[in-house]
């Protein structure tokens, strides 16, 4: 996430707030600043942040009132006081309100940056224990990302920030929103799912908003808009990057305003809602090229989680297999089967370029295939899966060897290293190819591009049984 690190200063003091923001970037943090009380909680509401330095006196109230409403915000920044000697006591009494630590002006940059450095300590390792109260649902996987990935869900259920998830198809998107959803505060209350790529412009104001009876010709009687029935819950827009820039105003004001108006109506109405948006399409890209407005993307991206592709985290297959077998046999009403190592690991060399969609849906096709067998072979996946395993064997299992080790004295002519060199090669295709085709004589003819007389003849020439 791209804002792990963020930092906000609130102090009416520009030159401060610059001066703090030279002297802690270096760290690598991310910094904002905002000059009044009113204009950092407006931040605070798009963005989230592990610390917030915040100025006691600030032109449109004391600091101080302002700290109950920042620590209990969902994702609970840790906030540092900055003081003046005037107000040296309301800083001590700060601690006592919850803040993390107070500091006088002028203070040193090393004296900042080590309570800073602390603070960040500490919400880091606070973040990182949040996982483990979150109730999974049935996200599977230990593997380091999706870990990462977790993280960033138990740091999302606990505010109420607008959140992104990103991640090609079938990476699990919209389990991590509704898991998000199911771990947040508005549990209770309906998660709302709209996907964007199914709507029509003409429908879109009218699919968000809801209409009038008579709004438009074919409103032939009221509707409820998704923005209304997610009231008090979570809207899930998935595909947000196919909202037309037509639209993408409209849903703007929204987000900003909370107040809309269902169409054909004379009254605006309120909402309040959690959205949670997802993508599989490169926002940023969309939006330089204009495709996407610059504004509603860094307000849905208040929070981001990016879901690593299964290619990147193939740890997680063997388990996502056994939980995925053990689910589909129950739906089917059959015993559930075990997995044979080779099986395991064709699944493991695959890429998935369609993620645990495609992982679960060739699971299912192998169930049905061995039906009957209370073991799963590899000759139960589908052919493009056998293939693709084939191929990562000969690639790894070919050129590599260097034919010349161990001769250096008495070298063999060249047509003894060629001789010896194609024997072994085509004896190990031969016997690679038989076993991922499980001795299907025509799937390894179609295979190795020869005649099925000339397979017959290498089988027994390098003496491997079928
Ligand atoms: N970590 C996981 N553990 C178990 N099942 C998962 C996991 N991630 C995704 N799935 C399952 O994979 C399937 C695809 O997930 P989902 O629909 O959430 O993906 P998506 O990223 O939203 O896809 P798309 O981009 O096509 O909308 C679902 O059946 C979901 O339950």
């Amino acid at each position: 996430m791209s804002d792990l690190n963020k930092i906000l200063i609130i102090d009416d003091d520009e030159s401060i707030c610059r001066m703090v923001a030279k002297q802690i970037k270096s760290d690598g943090h991310h910094i904002d600043c905002a000059y009044t009380g009113k204009s950092g909680i407006r931040k605070l509401k798009e963005g989230a942040y592990k610390v917030v330095l915040l100025d006691l006196c600030l032109p449109d109230g004391n600091g101080l009132d302002l700290l109950p409403q920042i620590k209990k915000r969902g994702d609970s920044p840790e906030v540092i006081i900055l003081t003046g000697n005037a107000d040296h006591s309301s800083a001590a009494l700060s601690i006592t309100m919850g803040a993390w630590d107070y500091i006088q002006k002028p203070f040193s940059t090393e004296e900042l940056k080590v309570i800073i450095n602390r603070a960040i300590t500490y919400q880091n390792k606070k973040r990182y224990n949040d996982v483990n109260w979150l109730d999974r649902k049935h996200i599977i996987g230990e593997s380091r990302k999706i870990k990462q990935t977790l993280n960033l869900v138990a740091q999302s259920a606990q505010s109420d920030l607008n959140v992104l998830v990103s991640g090609e198809t079938g990476t699990g998107k919209e389990l991590i929103a509704l898991t998000i959803h199911e771990n947040s505060a508005r549990k209770d209350n309906d998660f709302i799912v709209l996907d964007c790529s199914i709507l029509t412009e003409s429908l879109i104001e009218s699919t968000l908003f809801g209409h009038k009876k008579g709004a438009f010709t074919g409103a032939i009687q009221n509707r409820i808009g998704v923005v209304e029935q997610a009231h008090q819950g979570t809207l899930f827009m998935d595909e947000v990057g196919e909202l037309p820039l037509s639209s993408q105003k409209a849903f703007l004001r929204i987000l900003q305003e909370r107040s809309y108006r269902p169409l054909g109506a004379k009254q605006t109405k309120t909402s309040n809602f959690r959205l949670i948006t997802a993508t599989n399409r490169d926002l940023k890209k969309m939006v330089k090229e204009k495709n996407f407005r610059e504004d509603l993307y860094y307000r849905l991206k208040s929070l981001e989680i990016y879901i690593p592709p299964l290619r990147e985290r193939k740890d997680d297959i063997p388990k996502l297999a056994v939980f995925y077998v053990t689910k589909i046999c129950a739906r089917l009403k059959i015993q559930s089967k075990k997995l044979s190592p080779e099986f395991l690991e064709a699944l493991v060399k695959n890429d998935w370029p369609g993620n645990i969609r495609e992982l679960i849906n060739t699971i299912e096709h192998a169930i049905v295939i061995g039906r009957s067998e209370p073991v799963l072979y590899q000759h139960h996946l589908p052919e493009n899966i056998r293939i693709s395993s084939l191929q990562k064997d000969l690639k790894k299992e070919y050129p590599v060897e260097p034919l010349f080790n161990g001769y250096t004295t008495d070298m063999p002519s060249l047509q003894t290293v060629r001789d010896t060199a194609i024997y072994e090669a085509e004896k190990k295709y031969l016997e690679t190819l038989k076993n991922a085709c499980n001795g299907n004589i025509a799937l390894m003819q179609k295979k190795a591009g020869i005649s099925r007389s000339r397979i017959y003849y290498l089988l027994k020439k390098y003496n491997i049984s079928r």
